[in-house]
């Protein structure tokens, strides 16, 4: 590759609403920085079938794959995701070189009548095909009914408006970026529901062999955002589990000290949680050591039956 760059960038995205809303705010700040970008949209399998569910289309990193591969093909000179769905673990020749300043990480709870989910009516009807959101509902109300949902975030308000759900969850931050706040009905704080490893954050993919992509997002990247998601990834990549797992974990950068919550459930709506405190350039360690405290106190066994196939463990955070 010359050291020379053509005049523009193309940055490659998801084709949905939030995708694109999130491409935008990538586009926008390379712009500022005189970098023009192009958008490139390339449709994933996982947003072609939305009929099926995500576990069968081929799991973890359904949406990201293909916008990997136009990653390595020299198709695109960067790549723009939501934190959230990229796999744990990351092929050695990418990179995420920016992670932009995280936005709310909360969940919320989006219900027909309105209603918190303490008073939903008995057995009402709540869809979610995340079993990281089931567990921690069944937790709280054993008797709510967890129907499958899937599609873009604009789809699964029309089914909820439908009437097909009473109620759904989705993450504050897509709600945000699509100014779509107001049809929030309950705003899920951490201690119901511990958002997932990464949620809220966009991360930048490069060419790990890529050092003018690499070096011209180097400002975009938010130093709090990078730490806490690092504890979290490292947490997943232990647990050897992606978002079709049972888990969760949200880290805070305060003062200088990463506080780390991380959480195994079931179906069923068993929950464990543990958190631990540590030092910000120890973060990958803390996600680590907290997956390895659940792990050793029945969440082993609770992934296990979900079907997580726990990886050994390893002397390096790795
Ligand atoms: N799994 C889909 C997905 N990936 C990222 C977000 C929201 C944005 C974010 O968490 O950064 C969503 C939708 C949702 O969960 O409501």
């Amino acid at each position: 590759m010359t050291s020379t760059r053509t005049a523009t960038l193309r940055l490659g995205t998801r084709g949905s609403a939030l995708a694109l809303a999130q491409a935008r705010i990538v586009a926008g700040a390379l712009g500022g920085a005189g970098l023009p970008v192009e958008i490139v949209t390339i449709t994933t399998k996982g947003d072609v079938r939305t009929d099926v569910p995500l576990s069968v289309i081929g799991g973890r990193g359904v949406f990201a794959a293909e916008l990997e591969q136009a990653l390595r093909v020299g198709e695109v000179d960067l790549a723009v995701h939501s934190a959230k769905d990229l796999p744990s673990t990351l092929a050695p020749d990418l990179a995420l070189a920016a992670f932009l300043p995280r936005e709310d990480v909360r969940d919320v709870l989006i219900a027909r009548g309105g209603a918190p989910l303490v008073s939903l009516p008995m057995h009402a009807v709540l869809g979610t095909s995340s079993p990281r959101r089931a567990c921690q509902i069944r937790a709280l109300r054993p008797d709510i009914v967890l129907r499958d949902i899937r599609g873009n975030v604009d789809t699964r308000l029309r089914k909820l408006d439908e009437g097909q759900y009473d109620a759904i969850v989705l993450a504050a931050a897509g709600l945000r970026r699509l100014g779509l706040t107001e049809r929030v009905t309950q705003w899920l704080e951490s201690d119901i529901m511990l958002p997932a490893v990464g949620q809220g954050a966009i991360a930048v993919e490069v060419r790990a062999a890529d050092a003018a992509m690499t070096a011209a997002l180097a400002p975009l990247d938010d130093h709090a955002t990078r730490v806490t998601v690092t504890a979290e990834r490292a947490f997943l990549a232990r647990l050897g589990a992606g978002c079709a797992a049972p888990s969760a974990a949200h880290a805070r950068l305060e003062r200088g000290m990463l506080h780390l919550e991380g959480l195994i459930g079931s179906e069923s709506g068993a929950v464990i949680r543990a958190a631990r405190t540590g030092r910000e350039q120890d973060a990958a360690a803390l996600g680590v050591a907290v997956a390895e405290t659940l792990l050793a106190s029945g969440g082993e066994e609770l992934l296990r039956a979900a079907g997580t196939r726990v990886p050994a463990a390893t002397t390096e955070a790795e």
